[in-house]
Order: C-alpha cells, then structure tokens, then sequence
C-alpha cells in the first residue's frame, strides 16, 4: 500500500446472522478487514452472499452480530445505479456532484458511450459504467456484489485490476462471485462454513 493514501479504512463484521423471510440463511460470519484487504464472498445460489453485501452497507438489518466501519462505503451491485434516461456523462455526473471528486482513475472504456442514454447500454457496458460510478465515488470500501457478471474476459481483467489499484491505494474490497478471481492476498469467506 502507497503510505499517507486512504489510510485508515476498515470494515468489521461480528458474528452476523442472516434472517429472510422466516429462515436463518447463515450465522457466526466475523471477519475484519484493513487497508489494502480483499474478501471473497463463496457460495452456491442463494446461500446469502448478496445479503451479506446488504448488511455490510447497512441496507439490511442482521439478524444477528454487527457491522464497524470506517471510511466510505461505495456498492457495485447488479444495477447500475445509473438514470435509465440520462447520456452516460450525465448519469455519472449526477453522482460525481453528490461524491465530489473521488479518484476516478479506472479505465472502464466508456470514452465513446458517454452519449449514449444509459437504457441503451448492452449488459456489459452498463456493468462498466456501474463500476466506474462506484469506482469514481472515492468510497474507501467497496462492495461487490458478481462484479465479472456481463464482463467479457478483457473487461474482466480491467474490473479486478481496478480493485487492485484501489487496493494499493489503501482501499478495502469486499466481492461476492462465482467466478474464480485472480487478486492477490485474497481471503476466502465461504457461507457453506456458516450454515445455521
Ligand atoms: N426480501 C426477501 N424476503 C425473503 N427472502 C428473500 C428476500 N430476498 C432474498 N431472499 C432469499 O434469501 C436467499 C438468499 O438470497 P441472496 O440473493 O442473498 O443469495 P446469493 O447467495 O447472493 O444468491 P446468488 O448466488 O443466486 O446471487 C434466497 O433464498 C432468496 O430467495
């Protein structure tokens, strides 16, 4: 990690159980994670990867356990959190005027969509354009709920070489998927260790 960058994020979960609907999906989930962390979250369809994501950023309550954070939290999930109806430019502008600067330094190649209305995106480019948004906000912990889903193997690389250099830059990822991901210092949390 490049010292004096972002230091000082952190993201803590404390023996966190999952309730939807009437049925416990996990429990006993602890991990803490430090500047320059990543966490994989693992696990079949429905084991509750994507709630685990909710309740780190605080959108779903646990049913069990709690979250300790520092630093922004910035969530990449299967929407884009984009205006259907807006240019891309002006999508991402919107949240660059509520974030401010943030680093903006990954290239998600959109240079050539940013006048193309958002709803006209093909899967794989809203999905970069969603990861520029998140990766823009200058959040110091981001959440990553299948970000290689709709990625072809180029853009693939690109989304896990933008985590690393968020990571170099004393950022924390968090990224759940089925996918095989080939970050480095990777720790794996699988939720089939956690069943209730
Ligand atoms: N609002 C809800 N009320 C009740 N059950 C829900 C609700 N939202 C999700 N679930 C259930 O919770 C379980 C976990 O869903 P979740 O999306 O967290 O799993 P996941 O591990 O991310 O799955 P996938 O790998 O398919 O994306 C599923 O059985 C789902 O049907």
């Amino acid at each position: 990690m490049q010292p004096g960058l972002n230091n000082g994020a952190r993201l803590a979960a404390y023996d966190i159980a999952c309730r939807r609907g009437d049925r416990i999906l996990f429990k006993g989930v602890s991990f803490e994670l430090a500047p320059g962390d990543a966490l994989h979250l693992a696990g079949p369809n429905g084991i509750g990867k994507s709630s685990l994501i909710r309740i780190l950023c605080g959108l779903l309550r646990p049913y069990h356990g709690h979250v300790e954070s520092t630093g922004q939290i910035a969530l990449s999930d299967e929407r884009p959190a984009l205006d259907m109806h807006l240019p891309l430019q002006d999508a991402l502008d919107f949240w660059q005027r509520i974030d401010g600067a943030g680093e903006g330094r990954a290239d998600f190649g959109l240079e050539n969509l940013l006048d193309v209305p958002v709803r006209y995106l093909s899967t794989g480019q809203r999905k970069r354009a969603g990861l520029a948004r998140m990766a823009a906000s200058g959040g110091r912990i981001w959440l990553l709920d299948e970000p290689l889903n709709g990625l072809d193997t180029h853009w693939g690389a690109a989304a896990q070489a933008a985590v690393e250099a968020h990571r170099a830059m004393g950022g924390i990822a968090v990224i759940a998927s089925h996918q095989p991901l080939g970050l480095s210092r990777l720790r794996t949390l699988s939720l089939l260790d956690h069943l209730p």
